[in-house]
């Protein structure tokens, strides 16, 4: 018999309409009417951690998440599963494969129609997810994400419509796997992420989009010693107005890492294109190219590298390379 432990967090998959129609976190958590399906085959232990909706997740939360996990590893669980609001789901899922062990399963998921609704896909999620951690071939594949009979890697999945339930994709590469009808299903394996144990988090690494026209004022407003990172959501392959370079240098000379993702849904940032402001220059100018991940994820990835005190040389290998 498999012992999988539920970790509720909040979001949608703990929500019902109040009278006015209005979305909220209940007195009654409505997966506490989840019966397990598994029989003998898999014992449950479920346990609220906390009832957030999770644009109110921040590091501390997510550092709070890894070490209950951490102790759960110890405590002898086959797998976890984590429930949590959709909207920074993505977020929490990485940090978690980035801070934790490689053996133990654990599988993230949640609900973009809430208990009340018909079709709501929380229990079926719910259930999805216990049958993928419980999965032999789970273990070793860092933290995934279950949703709508899909398998992502963490590292790639992302949120990319506000509610329909087909929401969570992995650009570039797709899924890895999917639970069938007939069971779970991988059908691409992944390098592990480098794990980074990390015990404290310290904030302060920003996200800034690019867009036609930038100037230097965002880049100006966070030239402060107590910033720590940053990351550009750039334009294409990897290019920025040529309005912002001034204070982008700046950034980069008072030893804060500037960390450059693609601003598109798909591909990968690279130093291709030679004019100001072009991928060539940016390189040049010290600023790391971050390959494959979204700006939010590439976030989390120099968050977690700033949390482990790498030096500027570790932290631009660690951010750099697509595995670490
Ligand atoms: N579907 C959801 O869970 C969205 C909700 N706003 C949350 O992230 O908590």
């Amino acid at each position: 018999m498999k012992k999988i432990l539920v970790l509720h967090t909040g979001g949608t998959i703990a929500m019902s309409a109040d009278a006015a129609g209005n979305v909220v976190p209940g007195a009654e958590n409505p997966l506490d009417n989840y019966q397990s399906s598994f029989g003998a085959e898999i014992e449950l232990e479920t346990e609220d951690v906390f009832n957030l909706p999770s644009p109110h997740i921040t590091p501390e939360r997510m550092l709070e998440l890894k070490q209950r996990i951490d102790k759960a590893a110890h405590d002898g669980v086959d797998g976890v599963v984590v429930t949590h609001g959709t909207d920074t789901l993505e977020e929490t899922a990485y940090f978690l494969d980035l801070t934790l062990p490689n053996e133990l399963a654990v599988v993230v998921t949640g609900a973009m129609r809430s208990a009340n609704e018909i079709g709501s896909d929380g229990l079926h999620n719910l259930e999805t997810a216990i049958q993928t951690a419980s999965s032999p071939d789970a273990a070793d594949k860092g933290v995934l994400v279950v949703m709508n009979d899909e398998i992502h890697s963490a590292r790639y999945v992302t949120k990319t419509h506000t509610t329909n339930v087909a929401t969570f994709r992995t650009p570039t590469f797709g899924p890895i796997g999917l639970v069938a009808k007939q069971g779970v299903v991988f059908f691409e394996s992944l390098l592990r992420s480098t794990v980074c144990p990390i015990q404290t988090v310290s904030d302060n690494v920003f996200l800034i989009k690019a867009y036609a026209g930038m100037g230097p004022e965002l880049f100006e407003a966070i030239a402060q010693p107590t910033t720590h990172g940053v990351v550009i959501e750039a334009l294409g392959a990897g290019n920025l107005p040529p309005a912002t370079l001034p204070a982008v240098q700046k950034l980069l000379d008072m030893g804060i890492p500037v960390v450059l993702v693609s601003r598109c849904f798909n591909g990968i940032a690279q130093d291709v294109y030679a004019y100001e402001g072009g991928g060539v220059q940016l390189k040049q100018m010290g600023v790391i190219f971050c390959q494959g991940l979204n700006g939010q994820k590439a976030r989390i990835k120099l968050l977690v590298g700033v949390s482990a005190g790498m030096s500027a040389d570790e932290l631009a290998r660690f951010v750099a390379t697509a595995n670490s």
